[in-house]
């Protein structure tokens, strides 16, 4: 028989007034009891004082602990703003931390101590309150935790000690820390040494990149562990079992921004004590059948794949450094070709154009996450998750000059586009949006840019195209299979020459490079394939927020 959660209700001190404060497993309810109601002796009262109620979802609260009164401090040291009258006749005193929403989905953690006169009542509040956390099973207990402290603005290791490593004291987590001592360090780790069995979840202190690297050293792990070979494009992969949290500490920090709704370290660790999991697709990357990298949120090729290059050169930026090569690569204005092929997926809800978001309990990504990724108990695997009709329907296929290819797995919202590359995109719906933009006039791709920082429709120009895909291939003109390291090599050298003893022209290199999350591919004709929820993340997906603060953000057109 399933164990009834106990109900709990005192009337106890807060502040300078008596609460009603009542315990039932789903939420922790405090009342002020208006002034002549009050039966508690010993109180100071404010009998015009409107009576205020709070509550906090019991799986919102992170930690409760006992309270020295006696001693005037709390147990950080914070001196207890109590009347001596108050502190005399209720001695007893607990307090709760919990989940409290502030604007722009930032959380914060918030402690509310409630006073008694009787230890033993204290005591049953404490014990009642930890034993419904004990029940919530999702939370994580020992966490694997891999910092970088050289991504973003080299501050991972500052933001652990600082801002993450206390709420996990305060939630009793415990935890392994390894500091990376050099790229790769973290991914290697786990798909080889980590005795992962140990863990409730991996959690990374960085960027995209760190976080990339989590993922790579999970999922292939997990492959080899189940004898699936990651070389084969068509390999259904089977999905990990540990949640991945992220703290953000990274440059772009887009994975992140567009689980949570922003990038704020406070924010994602108290996601990840709650114990929230998030499913997520991945795409995999193959050239000629040989497993390149996964990607999670942007596969880029043309602007972003020569962003990410030139901007490589140039870390001692920081951040910045995006700035500064995407400003250099728009003004070069260079443009691709070749052939782009796709699977498009028809069988889903939703459309790349919808003005419906992907948010916290998507029911897109619940029904068509059910579609392919089987709840049924015989399918355990998760796919390139095609149906029959949809192989039917057929391929598609766009030639011609491309100032970017990009396909998003995800929004890619981050700070410097808060709505993202494909604004509708799911987290977890199986599929990719990918998106053609045609070459243009500097004046268009401009304006197509900006529209990525506002609410426009960056889709909404004949020079730009928008498909929801489940797979595709990308062959660059000019490119034969074995060979085609050589020309790109070849072509290089042959075209920077060409622009050096031209420099008036406007010619483009027959090469750019694809952007996999911020790292460079060393092929350009590749095959790519979404695996519908491959992974989880200690997250919720962005919570709707209240429309006042949605109006404060008018969008602008050019
Ligand atoms: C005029 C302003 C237009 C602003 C348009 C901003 C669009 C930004 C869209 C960002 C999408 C990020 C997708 C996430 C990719 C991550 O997996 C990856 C690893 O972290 N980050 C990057 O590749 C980092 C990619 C960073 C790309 C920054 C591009 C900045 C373009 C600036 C163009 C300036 C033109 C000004 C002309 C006067
Ligand atoms: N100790 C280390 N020394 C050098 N590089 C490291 C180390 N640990 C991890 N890395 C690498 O640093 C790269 C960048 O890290 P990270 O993603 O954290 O920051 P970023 O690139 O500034 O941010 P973003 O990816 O959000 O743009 C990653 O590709 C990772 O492999
Ligand atoms: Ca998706």
């Amino acid at each position: 028989m399933e164990k009834q959660p106990r109900l709990l209700a005192s009337q106890l001190f807060l502040k300078n007034s008596v609460f009603e404060v009542l315990l039932n497993g789903v939420l922790l309810t405090w009342k002020e009891i208006p002034a002549n109601k009050k039966v508690v002796s010993g109180s100071i009262h404010h009998p015009f004082k409107v009576g205020t109620s709070h509550s906090v979802s019991v799986s919102e609260i992170l930690a409760v602990r006992e309270l020295d009164v006696g001693g005037g401090t709390n147990d950080d040291g914070r001196w207890q703003k109590m009347p001596q009258k108050l502190t005399e006749a209720y001695p007893y005193a607990f307090t709760v931390s919990y989940v409290e929403r502030a604007r722009q989905h930032r959380w914060r953690c918030s402690d509310v101590t409630f006073h008694c006169s009787d230890g033993a009542l204290r005591q049953q509040w404490i014990q009642t309150i930890r034993e419904q956390l004990t029940a919530l099973t999702s939370r994580p207990k020992h966490l694997l935790v891999y910092i970088n402290p050289y991504g973003g603005k080299q501050q991972g290791e500052c933001i652990y000690e600082q801002k993450v490593a206390p709420l996990f004291a305060c939630a009793s987590i415990s935890t392994d820390v390894i500091v990376t001592e050099h790229a790769n360090h973290a991914r290697d780790h786990l798909k080889t040494e980590a005795e992962l069995k140990k863990y409730d979840g991996v959690v990374c202190v960085g960027g995209d990149g760190m976080f990339s690297e989590i993922v790579h050293g999970l999922v292939s792990r997990t492959q080899r562990d189940n004898g699936v070979d990651q070389n084969s494009p068509e390999e259904k992969l089977v999905p990990c079992s540990l949640r991945i949290g992220i703290i953000p500490a990274g440059s772009t920090d887009c994975i992140c921004y567009a689980t949570v709704g922003i990038n704020d370290p406070v924010t994602s660790a108290l996601h990840v004590i709650v114990g929230d999991s998030q499913p997520m697709d991945v795409c995999s990357v193959h050239h000629n059948n040989t497993f390149l990298r996964y990607s999670i949120s942007l596969l880029g090729y043309g602007f972003y794949g020569d962003v990410l290059a030139d901007s490589e050169r140039k870390r001692w930026m920081g951040p910045a450094r995006y700035d500064f090569s995407g400003f250099k690569t728009f003004l070069t204005h260079h443009h691709y070709e070749g052939a782009v092929s796709f699977l498009p997926a028809t069988d889903i809800l939703g459309t790349p154009r919808d003005k419906t978001r992907c948010r916290a309990g998507c029911f897109i990504c619940q029904h068509n996450g059910q579609l392919y990724s089987g709840d049924s108990p015989d399918e355990s695997k998760t796919a390139p998750d095609v149906s029959d009709r949809e192989y039917e329907v057929g391929w598609g296929v766009v030639r011609g000059k491309f100032l970017a290819i990009n396909a998003a797995s995800m929004s890619c919202a981050c700070p410097r586009s808060p709505m993202g590359l494909s604004p509708a995109a799911h987290l977890a719906d199986g599929t990719t949006d990918l998106i053609l933009v045609r070459k243009c006039s500097r004046f268009n791709f401009l304006r197509h840019l900006l529209r990525h920082t506002s609410k426009d429709d960056q889709f909404d120009m004949t020079f730009v195209e928008v498909h929801r895909v489940r797979r595709f291939r990308f062959t660059p003109r000019h490119c034969q299979n074995d060979s085609e390291l050589d020309l790109r090599e070849n072509g290089k050298q042959l075209f920077s020459q060409i622009c050096r003893d031209h420099p008036a022209c406007s010619c483009s290199p027959a090469y750019s490079s694809w952007n996999c999350d911020g790292e460079i591919l060393p092929h350009a004709a590749i095959e790519v394939g979404v695996h519908c929820q491959l992974i989880k993340l200690f997250a919720r997906g962005i919570e709707e927020q209240p429309l006042f603060e949605d109006l404060a953000n008018p969008p602008c057109a050019l």
